[in-house]
């Protein structure tokens, strides 16, 4: 409702659900890329890669970080548990990408993003095309950017075990499709305020969100793997820009 703040109680079980289903994707992710994992320096002391944990403890552990979810998914309306549960499909088909295509990025979008979707739908009880879909677009958009940046980290390393990622796509000119991104990001975000009605306070956060995109793009040194790391850590500010122009958007409006 404008000028209401978020359900706070919905805010809490997103939160929560963020860091269940995140936690779980890495489960399963850490799970499928031990045989990768193990020969990678970044990754070879991960639990599963090192064998400090065996795949069978993996399993149960992902068994009560599921069951953990489905207690937050039952809390939401019908339609959403529908859509909530069918983003596993995404979730575990993601670590698959990377073996297949050179755009696991884009997929990782797909998966990351879906809880937009969700959001919506356990307010709405319905998906308004014209706001979700350009609102999806943009996470799918960002995630392309960040991730991209992450992947950058462990090129040498991805053509030596055959795992394929936007940065070996892209090589030398990472910079122009990120760049690209970016700008359909910022673009699909404002066409997304726009049509949710968001108050004009939603455009300055916008605004500065794009400049922090525009500063980790154009300062990133691709060659530098603690570089690379600490812009895909600065994605923090760039959501933390966007959340607070939604908020102050919705407050004002
Ligand atoms: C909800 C989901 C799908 C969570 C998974 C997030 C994740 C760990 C992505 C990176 O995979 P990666 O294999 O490219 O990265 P790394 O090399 O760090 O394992
Ligand atoms: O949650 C992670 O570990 C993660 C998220 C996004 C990325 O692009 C890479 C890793
Ligand atoms: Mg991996």
């Amino acid at each position: 409702m404008p000028g209401e703040l978020p359900d706070l109680k919905m805010l809490a079980l997103f939160g929560c659900g963020a860091v269940l289903l995140r936690g779980a994707g890495c489960t399963v992710n850490d799970l499928l890329d031990r045989d990768i994992d193990n020969k990678v320096e970044r990754t070879k002391s991960r639990p599963f890669a090192s064998g400090a944990l065996t795949p069978s403890q993996g399993v149960c552990f992902l068994g009560a970080q599921l069951l953990l979810g489905l207690g937050i998914l039952l809390q939401l309306n019908n339609y959403s548990r529908v859509l909530g549960a069918s983003s596993l499909l995404l979730v575990f088909s993601y670590p698959l990408m990377k073996r297949f295509t050179f755009w696991p990025q884009a997929y990782l979008g797909l998966t990351f993003n879906w809880g937009a979707l969700l959001g919506w739908a356990a307010i709405k009880e319905s998906l308004d095309p014209a706001v979700i879909v350009p609102l999806y677009t943009a996470g799918i958009c960002w995630t392309l950017v960040y991730d991209t940046i992450y992947a950058h980290q462990d090129k040498e390393d991805d053509l030596k075990v055959g795992v394929k990622s936007t940065a070996l796509r892209f090589g030398e000119s990472t910079k122009q499709w990120i760049s690209a991104f970016g700008a359909a990001s910022i673009g699909s975000l404002a066409l997304s305020g726009y049509n949710a009605e968001l108050a004009w306070a939603y455009f300055p956060f916008l605004t500065a969100a794009a400049a922090q995109l525009a500063w980790q793009i154009s300062t990133v040194d691709l060659s530098d793997r603690a570089d690379c790391n600490r812009k895909f850590v600065s994605n923090k500010w760039f959501g933390a820009l966007v959340f607070s122009g939604i908020l102050c958007g919705r407050l004002a409006s």
